[in-house]
């Protein structure tokens, strides 16, 4: 059995999970690794039908426009190429250290390519079903190209309480090769409106 290390890095992104609910981190994939994904992504968008998202699950699924205007396709973790291997296997790396770490139990996740072509946006959510709670942690990776302008929007906004229990927004730039992790079950967000396509790669790692 591997003796167990500890990962400064990944005990940052749990600490500020354990006291904030989210964590931003700038660093998770290589430049070279978001230049790679950004290209998958693209690629993926001409050869395959991204379909329009919709929102719900299983029977309650609807497609509302004026709720979220993105795109996705699903990763297949079965079949992944090249670069979906790389990534799959940083994101199982993870969930394995804080399966360790945290006794979070999670037994895998769900992650989709999304695009937002100008005009769009996702109304205030949480990530998780009524019907199914599975979701426990969020991750959301923005594969925007490398002259991405915050004036251009798709900030990500989340919904946090003061100490004194009042609710505050806070809206997080989506910067290139950033990447937003936050617990499924607590925290609400939204994705502002972009005037400018917008890429990510979002996912879910979940319980049984
Ligand atoms: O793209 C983002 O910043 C968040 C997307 C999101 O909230 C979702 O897909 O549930
Ligand atoms: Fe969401």
């Amino acid at each position: 059995m591997n003796e167990f290390e500890v990962n400064p890095f990944y005990e940052l992104i749990i600490n500020d999970l354990m006291n904030h609910k989210y964590s931003v981190v700038d660093a998770f994939f290589t430049a070279k690794e978001i230049e790679l994904l950004r290209a998958n992504l693209k690629l993926k968008r001409e050869l395959s039908n991204f379909k329009q998202a919709a929102i719900g699950n299983n029977d309650s699924e609807q497609i509302i426009e004026e709720i979220r205007g993105d795109s996705i396709l699903w990763l297949d973790e079965d079949q992944p190429d090249e670069v979906e291997k790389m990534y799959f296997e940083k994101m199982n790396n993870f969930i394995a250290y804080v399966n360790q770490t945290c006794y979070l139990g999670l037994q895998g996740g769900e992650f989709h390519y999304a695009c937002y072509p100008p005009g769009t946006f996702y109304k205030r959510h949480l990530d998780t079903f009524h019907t199914d709670t599975r979701r426990t942690l969020s991750m959301v990776l923005y594969l925007n190209d490398e002259d991405w302008n915050p004036s251009w929007g798709g900030e990500l906004a989340i919904y946090l309480k003061d100490e004194h229990g009042v609710e505050y927004q806070k809206n997080i730039h989506a910067l290139p090769g950033r990447m937003i992790i936050f617990n499924s079950k607590a925290l609400e967000h939204e994705v502002k409106m972009v005037n400018h396509v917008r890429y990510s790669i979002t996912g879910w790692l979940k319980t049984r």
